[in-house]
């Protein structure tokens, strides 16, 4: 049977559905595989099914001379030298769609409680500062009726726009080539970046890490956006200068941010955006429910499947693996 190795504990539907057909061996460790393990395995493997926190890059991928495939358990495939295992013959699988709704859910949220300010509110009640009601305290910005800007207008930037129409939000986009059917749907409007960034009161980060976006919200980003914005990032915490970031929310360039993801994680505790009040952070939790991370598996166990029969993933990051040379 052919071997797979998993790097994480994930929920057990996906781990059954490949104990069917393969020798599947998982790390049972509350942290990531070490990397010398993760080598080990990867040079005994037909497949590996990861987490966005390991690093699969050409020196691993050079280790593994019987690989052939490499499931991400994850939409985002940062972590993964995609073109390296592309020169190899080696497909790349992901899990897009089946997080969509939990992620926009969540970035929802972090906007929400960012505006009407909960994690301080939270700190407030817990220090026993709560005296009374207070008239003037404590007091956020509406989310009703403002202008919310989606960097990034996929599937999950689309699904964070959806629901903004419930709150009567005016919706700016950028990105999203073949989005315009859903934009009018929405009423949301096209936009460049530098428009999304002045008009804005609360930015929605919905991009993938790549070249293009590393670094996309910048020092002069900062500059251009309202004193009273709120920045949610939910998608990788490199699309943001976090040191820029840091200026920004000490020097009020910007009212707050929401950070679901950050760069690196995770966040070190020395952090000067851990010592901010105006900065709200979660670890990475977009698609933490229990429903989707079992979808997640599924569909990581499925793309493993097909690829170890030589089929094309049903979810596959560089499908001309596949492709005929004849
Ligand atoms: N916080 C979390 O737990 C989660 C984070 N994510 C992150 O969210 C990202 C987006 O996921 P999906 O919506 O499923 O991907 P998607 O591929 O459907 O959407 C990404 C959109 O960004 C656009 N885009 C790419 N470069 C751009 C640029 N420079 N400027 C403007 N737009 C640009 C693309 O055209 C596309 O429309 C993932 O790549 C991942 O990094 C995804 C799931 C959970
Ligand atoms: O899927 C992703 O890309 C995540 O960040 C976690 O689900």
């Amino acid at each position: 049977m052919p071997r797979v190795y998993v790097t994480r504990k994930i929920p057990p539907t996906g781990l059954d559905l490949l104990r069917q057909s393969c020798d599947v061996y998982v790390w049972d460790g509350e942290l990531p595989t070490p990397r010398d393990v993760l080598l080990e395995e990867a040079a005994q493997a037909d497949a590996i099914l990861t987490m966005l926190s390991d690093r699969i890059d050409s020196a691993l991928l050079d280790a593994a001379p019987n690989l052939k495939v490499v499931s991400n358990y994850a939409v985002g495939f940062d972590n993964i030298d995609v073109a390296g295992a592309t020169e190899r013959g080696i497909a790349v699988g992901n899990t897009p769609g089946v997080l969509t709704d939990a992620t926009a859910d969540h970035a929802f949220a972090m906007m929400l409680a960012a505006a009407r300010r909960l994690g301080e509110a939270e700190r407030y009640v817990h220090q026993g500062e709560w005296k009374t009601w207070h008239p003037t305290k404590l007091l956020g910005q509406d989310v009703f009726g403002a202008t919310l800007g989606v960097v990034g207008f996929g599937r999950i930037g689309q699904a964070m726009a959806r629901r903004a129409t419930g709150f009567n939000m005016r919706i700016l986009y950028t990105g999203g080539s073949s989005a315009g059917a859903v934009a009018a749907e929405l009423g949301a409007e096209a936009v460049e970046l530098e428009t999304l960034l002045r008009e804005s009161d609360f930015i929605s980060l919905h991009v993938p890490l790549t070249p293009d976006t590393k670094g996309l919200l910048g020092v002069d980003a900062f500059k251009m956006m309202k004193e009273t914005a709120i920045l949610v990032n939910t998608a990788r915490g490199g699309v943001v200068d976090s040191a820029a970031l840091v200026t920004a929310l000490q020097e009020g360039q910007i009212a707050y941010a929401a950070l679901d993801v950050t760069d690196p994680e995770p966040i070190p505790m020395d952090n000067p955006l851990l010592t901010l009040d105006n900065c709200l952070i979660v670890p990475h939790l977009g698609s933490a429910t229990t429903t989707t991370r079992d979808r997640m598996g599924v569909i990581a166990a499925e793309n493993i499947l097909a690829g170890l029969k030589g089929e094309t993933l049903p979810f596959c990051v560089n499908p001309e693996v596949f492709e005929d040379e004849s």
